[in-house]
């Protein structure tokens, strides 16, 4: 069988860079070429080294990389997609868009959050979510996926069964998560600057967070209803993960003891979440480099609240990994196929 021609836009980022990687190893993928603003005629290899003596396919621009190809993932900063998909879209071909541009279906939230117009809203109508666990079956009809920001993906994720079956109060819930580093792209800033951020660990975005409206509008389509939700992100000193804590109350008359098994029931089928039994709780190591999620779930009954403690690789399922989980789902491939990565043992 032929493979498919696959592209890749904005390739000489960090999630584009990760993403070759996968798409490198994918059996069922033939890469039509790469994409660059800043370093077009440059070798992959000449930016990520990794790729030496492995692969030196040279960035080309945008243009030239769409027509070859079938399929687009275009991982630009928000803002920057919305005009290239509506060009991959004219010419028929299919969009993973892994930046914000098409994530939140209320156009005037976007907006407001992003600072940016929208041009084609009938663009955004079209986009799906692309959170498999909640969205498998419309990711697989549609021809342009919102791939989900990587905070929402860690969050989502620990909360999408005790909100849908409304085991808690979702008005009680509060969100704290920390990523590592590579969440914010390779354009150094001071605030990932080895010397500032090794050894340092700080909160930022405080209640501003960009992912808020993305987290409670999903929520809301999860059963949570309109919600507003505390959410503080931290920065920590690693290259990558995300670990999300999430705080919430469980509602009264609720049996506390069939909240682990209403997990496990609910993520049983799911080959990339994985609920931790009764008592342990993941850590980021346990899921770097990896396609998974592990979620740990813990019962504070002095409280009653419920804590859920959920992980991800901010590239991986938070972003390049989740991307192609998509678009398997797309084209009707195994949903897990070039994702058998494991985490490192240590
Ligand atoms: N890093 C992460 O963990 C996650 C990132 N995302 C999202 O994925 C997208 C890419 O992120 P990431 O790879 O980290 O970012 P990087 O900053 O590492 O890479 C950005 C890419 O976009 C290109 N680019 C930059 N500015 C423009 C512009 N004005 N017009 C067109 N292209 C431009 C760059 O090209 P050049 O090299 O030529 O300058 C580069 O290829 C963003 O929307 C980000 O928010 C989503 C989930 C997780
Ligand atoms: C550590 C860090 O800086 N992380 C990024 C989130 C990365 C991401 O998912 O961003 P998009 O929603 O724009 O795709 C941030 O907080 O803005």
């Amino acid at each position: 069988m032929s493979k498919i021609k696959v592209g890749v836009i904005g390739a000489s980022g960090f999630v584009g860079a990760e993403l070759t990687g996968i798409l490198l190893k994918h059996p069922e993928v033939e890469i039509s070429g790469l994409s660059s603003i800043n370093h077009v005629g440059k070798a992959i290899s000449e930016l990520y080294p990794a790729f030496t003596a492995q692969y030196d396919q040279k960035f080309e621009e945008n243009d030239t990389v769409i027509n070859r190809s079938d399929i687009l993932f275009i991982c630009l900063p928000h803002g920057e997609s919305e005009n290239l998909v509506k060009q991959c879209m004219d010419q028929n071909k299919k969009v993973v868009d892994v930046g914000a541009d098409f994530r939140l279906k209320n156009l005037d939230v976007y907006k407001g959050w992003y600072g940016v117009d929208v041009e084609f809203p009938a663009l955004h109508e079209q986009a799906v979510y692309g959170l498999p666990e909640m969205n498998r079956e419309e990711i697989k009809r549609t021809k342009l996926v919102a791939n989900p920001g990587c905070y929402s993906t860690s969050i989502l994720l620990g909360l999408y069964p005790v909100i849908s079956k409304k085991l808690v109060d979702p008005g009680s819930l509060i969100i704290d998560a920390k990523s590592g580093v590579t969440g914010a792209g390779k354009t150094l800033s001071e605030g990932t600057n080895f010397a500032v951020k090794n050894e340092g660990f700080n909160a930022y975005k405080v209640a501003t967070h960009r992912h808020t409206p993305e987290i409670e509008e999903k929520l809301n389509l999860m059963g949570a209803g309109e919600i507003k939700v505390s959410f503080v992100p931290h920065l920590l000193p690693v290259n990558r993960g995300i670990l999300s804590t999430m705080y919430v109350d469980i509602l009264d008359g609720v049996d506390a003891k069939s909240i682990q098994p209403t997990y496990e029931n609910w993520y049983e089928d799911e080959p990339f979440v994985t609920v931790l039994k009764a008592g342990k709780l993941p850590d980021i190591s346990h899921v770097q480099h990896s396609n998974h999620c592990q979620i740990g779930l813990t019962i504070d009954e002095r409280t009653n609240r419920l804590i859920i403690v959920s992980v991800i690789d901010n590239m991986q399922k938070g972003a390049a990994g989740q991307a192609v989980q998509n678009f398997n789902l797309m084209l009707g491939i195994d949903e897990t196929k070039g994702l058998s990565m494991v985490a490192p043992s240590f």
